[in-house]
């Protein structure tokens, strides 16, 4: 019998290409197998031709502000929404021909098939056995769809095939406000088409702040039909597919299921690493190893579900590459949770969501975007933030938002966060003018005033002069 392999690493989407990169350093005698297009999820059907077709809707839909900035003729624009989808096409295939160079030298280390596992030092890969000393699963999710709506054929579509569409609508249902069902159902709104979103919770897009909550809402509400708190049912009728959710009804065209993923762990062969599973079928995973129990066996990205974000995966992938060739795994800290919704405003939690907190060691502050210098002469003037401290220290934990630019605005509070700043620290530093951060630090200077004060001699103490077009 051969010498085992040192690793397999089972996925080639962003976990398994960033364990691939530390496993390269350390060894060649690995081989890296993937089942079904390579080019990874992020790549192919996830963020980047997402971002893509907002850019677009985004683009499209700024004409509404044009009359009152003094440009004319914005009713003269229309979307070609083939030409939109074509565009979204020929960007993901350089995004996805990127991925895949990343495997391209690696020869018959690079396998394309289907793995399953026989025990945590063998796998199967469409018949072939390998034996190896470790295993790095990295297999991904896949959108949830009910069993009985693929009866619906083309007409039901997911992120996997929305891209594909040559064209779409005119009249299309989103089921789903996660942050895959928000981002979509407001770029189909902002390209013309008719848009009615569902979704059970009354919650949007993973935000825990009631308010924030009902600002987005009413946001939505005015570019598409929002139903919530109610599961979607659908059926066949005369001129298109019913969607009926409580007391609402509406035919459409087409539906988007946006209603989660589901890890790729089925028919993995889990069950032969001999540790428990839970009722999905999965083993628990320690988060600063990736590892599965004391096995030489690691699971990372979204397929372990703990925090499905590119750059979680791109951690998980970096953490499992170097444990499965480690002799002892290494524990790694890590990074200050942070998601974005790239709707418009941005939503953003950062660190600890007010759902987390203790609200009686917590004090709060806000800004409103809607009164902000800066966001109102880009008439970008819509949404909150909202800031979460420690009563007792000043300490920042975290924060919400539905803000302009908050993509932005989450990265500068993710810094402080990670640097244990408090709303002082943070005050103390510079913010130039006019700028959407200045509205950050009203909301810092809000926060400030329920916390004890700086010092007179701290630059932190510098009070707002009261006039909205200097701050
Ligand atoms: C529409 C959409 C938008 C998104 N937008 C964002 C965003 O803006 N920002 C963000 O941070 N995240 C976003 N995400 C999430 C992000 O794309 C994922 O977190 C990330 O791609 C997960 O990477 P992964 O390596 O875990 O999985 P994947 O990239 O899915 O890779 C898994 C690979 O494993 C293969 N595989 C599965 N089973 C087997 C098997 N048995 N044998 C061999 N191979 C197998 C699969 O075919 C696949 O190639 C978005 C996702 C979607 C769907
Ligand atoms: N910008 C980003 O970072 C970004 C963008 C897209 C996706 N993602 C990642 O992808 C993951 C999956 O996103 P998602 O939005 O698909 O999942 P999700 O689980 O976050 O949301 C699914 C939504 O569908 C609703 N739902 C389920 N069944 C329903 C039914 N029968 N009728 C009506 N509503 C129903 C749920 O209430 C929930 O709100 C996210 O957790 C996120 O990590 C991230």
């Amino acid at each position: 019998m051969s010498q085992p392999l040192d690793t397999i690493i089972i996925g080639a989407g962003t976990a398994g290409l960033a364990a691939l990169r530390e496993v390269r350093k350390r060894t060649d005698r690995y081989i890296i197998v993937n089942d079904g297009p390579w080019g990874t999820t992020c790549a192919r059907v996830g963020c980047m031709p997402s971002k893509t077709l907002i850019e677009a809707a985004n683009a499209f839909h700024r004409r509404h502000a044009f009359e009152e900035f003094g440009l004319r003729g914005a009713d003269q624009l229309s979307v070609d929404i083939p030409a939109v989808l074509q565009r979204v096409r020929a960007l993901r295939d350089d995004f996805v021909a990127g991925a895949i160079k990343a495997t391209d030298d690696l020869g018959t280390a690079r396998i394309a098939g289907h793995a399953t596992l026989l025990g945590p030092r063998t796998v199967d890969i469409d018949g072939t056995q390998y034996t190896t000393k470790s295993i790095i699963i990295a297999t991904g999710s896949r959108p949830s769809v009910p069993e009985e709506w693929l009866a619906f054929g083309d007409r039901m579509l997911t992120t996997d095939t929305l891209f594909e569409q040559p064209t779409l609508g005119p009249r299309i249902a989103v089921i789903g406000m996660g942050p895959i069902g928000v981002e979509l159902s407001q770029a189909l709104a902002r390209l013309g088409l008719q848009v009615a979103a569902f979704t059970t919770g009354d919650t949007l897009a993973g935000l825990s702040d009631p308010a924030l909550n009902a600002e987005l809402t009413a946001l939505l509400k005015k570019e598409m039909v929002l139903h919530t708190s109610a599961p979607a049912e659908l059926r066949e009728v005369a001129g298109g597919i019913e969607v009926s959710s409580g007391g609402n009804r509406v035919v459409v065209d087409q539906v988007v299921a946006a209603m989660g993923r589901v890890p790729n762990i089925q028919y993995l062969g889990l069950e032969t690493l001999g540790v428990p599973l839970d009722k999905r079928g999965m083993p628990t995973v320690d988060p600063q190893t990736q590892q599965i129990g004391d096995l030489p066996v690691f699971l990372a990205g979204d397929a372990n579900t703990h925090t499905p974000l590119l750059h979680e995966a791109a951690d998980e992938g970096h953490i499992a590459g170097m444990n499965a060739l480690a002799d002892t795994p290494t524990r790694f800290k890590r990074r200050t949770p942070m998601g974005i919704v790239f709707c418009d405003p941005n939503i953003a939690t950062v660190g600890q969501r007010l759902a987390d907190m203790d609200r009686d060691q917590t004090v709060t502050g806000t800004v409103n975007y809607g009164n902000q210098g800066r966001a109102r002469t880009a008439q970008r003037n819509q949404g909150r933030l909202y800031i979460y401290a420690d009563k007792a220290t000043g300490r920042i934990r975290g924060a919400e938002m539905c803000a302009p630019d908050g993509e932005h605005l989450a990265h500068v509070l993710a810094l402080a966060i990670h640097q244990k700043l408090t709303v002082h620290d943070v005050l103390g530093m510079p913010f130039y003018h006019p700028t959407l951060e200045e509205g950050l630090r009203t909301a810092l200077r809000d926060a400030a005033r329920r916390l004890p004060d700086a010092r007179d001699s701290d630059l932190a103490a510098c009070h707002p002069i009261g006039v909205a077009a200097l701050e």
